[in-house]
């Protein structure tokens, strides 16, 4: 199954603390959110990794963040099953296929967005978002490119959400509302667990 299609949203986590990375993901798959991409933005990001993958084997685990093909191999190492780029360069596409995971690689433009095709990537993260053109861009490329897929991140809410949702060039959306920092600092999980309820809604 495309990682798109795997829930509305792809809860995009940043982590300090890997003692929080299992809890993290119970509560998310607890909220029937079964996929999360953990970011490379923080020293201890593939410590994290391992511990979900060993500890929360159900949840679909991703790498984000991955802007150098060293990322994804080190992601890949640690148990990602797919990996998130806020770009899209050839030595990425070729890092993923080497370590035989999708990567949804970043375009925010119609050029990007023809030269992901050229490389055989047809499902793309839109980034940044709400910066790009939003949900108006994304309309916009149905009809004049109607293979691609997206996944809009960069400024998605849960109340902007239901906007990209209703495109039929989008499979789901990515964003950090569902894990605020302050709710993983404090270890309120009950909270993520809420939020992830309410993102698993979105549709269906
Ligand atoms: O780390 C990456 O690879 C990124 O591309 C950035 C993230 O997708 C955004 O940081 C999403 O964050 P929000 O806008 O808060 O939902």
């Amino acid at each position: 199954m495309s990682v798109l299609d795997l829930s509305p949203v792809i809860p995009v986590v940043v982590l300090d603390d890997p003692d929080r990375a299992v809890p993290l993901a119970r509560a998310l798959l607890a909220g029937g959110v079964g996929v999360l991409e953990l970011t490379l933005r923080t020293p201890t990001a593939l410590e994290s990794l391992r511990r979900i993958a060993a500890e929360v084997p159900d949840v679909h685990l991703g790498a984000g963040t991955c802007v150098r093909p060293a990322d994804v191999h080190a992601a890949v190492g640690a148990g990602a099953r797919f990996v998130v780029s806020p770009g899209t360069t050839p030595s990425l596409v070729a890092a993923a296929r080497d370590a035989g995971v999708p990567l949804l690689p970043g375009v925010a433009t119609v050029s990007e967005a023809l030269q992901a095709l050229e490389m055989g990537v047809s499902e793309l993260k839109f980034f940044p978002a709400e910066q790009s053109g939003g949900a108006a861009f994304l309309a916009a490329l149905r009809s004049p490119l109607p293979g691609l897929r997206f996944c809009p991140t960069g400024g998605v809410t849960a109340a902007n959400a239901p906007d990209y949702l209703a495109l039929g060039n989008v499979g789901c959306v990515g964003g950090s509302w569902l894990t605020p920092d302050d709710a993983v600092r404090a270890g309120d999980f009950d909270r993520v667990r809420d939020l992830a309820a309410a993102a698993a809604g979105l549709r269906g």
